[in-house]
C-alpha cells in the first residue's frame, strides 16, 4: 500500500470531504456519536463512523446538551447519538434510536442534518447550521475516540485514497488510523472482494483481531453501519469492555440482518432491516443475543458416559443432580456414545437445562451441537478449528476451545472462541495422556488470555479453592468430571464444590 497523507484530526471535523460519511449521506454533516455514560466512566463513542472518549461528563453538560441533564436519577444505560435524520427510518439518528432501544439503552438524540430518502436514494440534505453543531462537539474528535468504524471506502477516504483488496491492506490500514489517535480502529470489511465470510479488523494498538462472520445475501442492509457503532456504545453503556461490545455488536447486526432477509420494505436497492427482532420472537436465539456471560463458567459440569454408567445413572439424571447441586454450565461429553444414543440424550439434557437457565455445551460434535441446536461446544486443539467452527454455528453459540499455552490462547481470542479451557492443572485418570500445566501453567495462560478462562484436570474440592486463589480476574471457575460424575451422590458433591467456590470467591474478592 502507498504510504497515505494523514489528515490532521481537526480537519476531519472541519473539512466535509473529510468526514466520515456514509455513501448515501456523503453530501451531509454526516457523523454520528453516540454518547454512553457508565457510572463515573462517561464515554462517547462518535457513532456510524467513530466513537470517542469523553474526558468528563461535566464538560458535556456544561456545552448545554440537556438532553443529558439529569441523567444521574437514570437507571439503564444512556447514549447520546448526534448524527442526521433518515427520512426513511433505515440509518441515521433513527437507526441508531432503535438499535439502542433493542440493545435495552435509552438514546438521546441531536440531529445534525435532515435528509428526504428512501430505498431508491437520497432526494435531498438540509444540514443543521455547522456552528451549531460544533458547538456542542468540540474539535479535534478522533484523537478523542474509543473507536471509529469506518467501513473499506470509509477508511480508503481517510487515508488519501488508498486501495483496499486484502485483509493485509485492512490491517495496515488500521494500524494508520490508529495513529490518528483514536484508542480502537475497526475497519468493516463487508465489501472485500473475493471473501465468503465478512470480515472485519479490530486494531487496540498492540493487537489485531480478525472478526469473521458468514456473509448474509440480503438487500436490507442499509442502516447497517449506524446500527454496530450504536449497538457498540450501547454494550459499552452496559459496562462492557471494548472487545466485547464489538463481538456483541457485530452478532446483533448479524443476526439482525439475517432474520431481516426476506422482509420487504420500499421498492429500491436497497432497503433497510428490521432492529427490534428480538421483541418479535420468543425464540432462545433471539434471547440470547446477549454477550456470552463468562460467569457461567464458575461450576463447569462435564459429564462422563463411562462415569454414569459404572454409578448407574442416566446422563439426564446426572445433568439434573448437578444442576441442583449448582452446576452453572454442562457439557456433554460423552466420547463412547452412538452418535444417535448421543443426539437423543443431548436433547433431554437440553430441555432440563433450558428449565433452569443453565447453558449447555456438547464436546467435540458439532454437528450434534447443530442438530440439537445446544448453546455450543467445546473443543480441543486437535478438534474442529474454532474458526470452522465458528462458521457452522453462527455468531450466537457459545465456543469453548482447550488451550495450554499462552500462544494458542491468543488465537482463541483470534479466531472467536468465547472462553477458554486451560489444564491439566492436575494430573488426572479422566483423559489419558494428558499433559498437566499446574497452577503456575493455569496462571501464565489466564494472564496471557484475553478470554474468560476456566481451569480443568484433576480439580475437586480438596484443591479448587487452591486453583481459584491464583488470584487472576479472567480465571472464572473450574470444570470438573469425576470429582462430580465419578461419585455416588452428583447432587452431595456438587453442592460442596458451590460451597468451597463461593467461599474462595469472597475470600478473593476481600
Ligand atoms: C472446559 C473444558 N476444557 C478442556 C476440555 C478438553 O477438551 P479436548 O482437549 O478437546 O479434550 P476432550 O475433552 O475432547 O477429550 C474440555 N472437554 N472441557
Ligand atoms: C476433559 C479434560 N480436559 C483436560 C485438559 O487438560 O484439557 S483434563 C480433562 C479431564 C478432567 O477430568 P477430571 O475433572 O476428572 O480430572
Ligand atoms: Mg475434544
Amino acid at each position: 500500500m502507498a504510504s497515505p497523507t494523514i489528515l490532521p484530526p481537526s480537519s476531519l471535523f472541519a473539512n466535509k470531504n473529510c468526514l466520515i460519511l456514509t455513501p448515501t449521506l456523503a453530501s451531509a454533516k454526516e457523523f454520528t456519536i453516540k454518547y454512553s455514560r457508565v457510572s463515573n466512566s462517561p464515554s462517547i463513542s462518535l457513532g456510524a463512523r467513530s466513537s470517542i472518549q469523553l474526558q468528563t461528563f461535566a464538560a458535556m453538560q456544561e456545552k448545554g446538551t440537556s438532553a443529558l441533564n439529569d441523567d444521574s436519577k437514570m437507571k439503564i444505560p444512556h447514549v447520546l447519538t448526534v448524527a442526521g435524520s433518515d427520512s426513511g427510518a433505515g440509518a441515521g439518528i433513527q437507526a441508531d434510536l432503535k438499535a439502542c432501544a433493542a440493545r435495552g439503552v435509552y438514546c438521546s438524540t441531536v440531529i445534525t442534518a435532515v435528509t428526504a430518502q428512501n430505498t431508491v436514494g437520497v432526494q435531498g440534505v438540509s444540514n443543521v447550521p455547522e456552528d451549531f453543531v460544533a458547538e456542542q462537539l468540540r474539535e479535534e474528535l478522533l484523537p478523542m475516540a474509543g473507536i471509529i468504524t469506518p467501513n473499506l471506502k470509509e477508511t480508503s477516504a481517510l487515508l488519501d485514497g488508498i486501495k483496499l483488496e486484502t485483509v493485509d491492506d485492512m490491517r495496515s490500514a488500521a494500524r494508520l488510523l490508529h495513529n490518528m489517535g483514536p484508542k480502537n480502529v475497526l475497519v468493516k470489511g463487508g465489501d472485500l472482494p473475493d471473501s465468503s465470510d465478512a470480515v472485519d479488523i479490530l486494531f487496540d494498538g498492540d493487537n489485531f483481531y480478525e472478526l469473521r462472520s458468514p456473509r448474509i445475501k440480503s438487500r436490507n442492509t442499509h442502516g447497517t453501519g449506524c446500527s454496530l457503532a450504536s449497538c457498540i456504545a450501547a454494550e459499552l453503556a452496559k459496562g462492557y469492555s471494548m472487545l466485547s461490545a464489538v463481538k456483541v455488536a457485530k452478532r446483533y447486526v448479524e443476526t439482525a440482518l439475517d432474520y431481516s432477509k426476506d422482509i420487504v420494505i420500499g421498492g429500491g436497492p436497497q432497503g433497510p432491516f428490521d432492529h427490534l427482532l428480538r421483541l418479535k420472537s420468543n425464540s432462545r436465539d433471539f434471547q440470547r443475543l446477549q454477550a456470552f456471560n463468562p460467569n457461567d463458567l464458575f461450576l463447569y459440569a462435564v459429564t462422563d458416559s463411562g462415569m454414569n454408567k459404572r454409578w448407574g445413572r442416566s446422563i439426564t439424571d446426572a445433568v439434573k443432580a448437578a444442576i441442583e447441586g449448582g452446576a452453572t454450565i454442562v457439557q456433554l461429553r460423552e466420547k463412547d456414545a452412538e452418535t444417535r444414543d448421543f443426539l437423543e440424550s443431548a436433547r433431554a439434557c437440553l430441555k432440563i437445562c433450558q428449565s433452569h437457565g443453565v447453558p449447555l455445551l456438547i464436546n467435540d460434535r458439532i454437528d450434534v451441537a447443530l442438530a440439537c441446536n445446544a448453546d455450543g461446544v467445546h473443543v480441543g486443539q486437535s478438534d474442529m478449528p474454532v474458526r470452522v467452527a465458528r462458521t457452522l454455528l453462527g455468531p450466537e453459540k457459545i465456543i469453548g476451545v482447550s488451550c495450554k499455552t499462552p500462544e494458542q490462547a491468543h488465537q482463541a481470542w483470534v479466531d472467536g472462541a468465547d472462553y477458554i479451557g486451560c489444564g491439566g492443572v492436575f494430573p488426572t485418570n479422566t483423559k489419558e495422556n494428558n499433559t498437566t500445566v499446574g497452577l503456575d501453567g493455569l496462571k501464565t495462560v489466564c494472564m496471557a488470555s484475553k478470554l474468560p478462562v476456566v481451569a480443568i484436570g484433576g480439580i475437586g474440592i480438596s484443591n479448587a479453592r487452591d486453583v481459584m486463589e491464583i488470584g487472576v480476574p479472567n480465571l472464572k471457575g473450574v470444570a470438573v468430571v469425576s470429582a462430580l460424575f465419578d461419585r455416588q451422590c452428583v447432587l452431595t458433591e456438587t453442592r460442596k464444590l458451590h460451597t468451597i467456590l463461593s467461599e474462595a470467591n469472597v475470600s478473593i474478592l476481600h
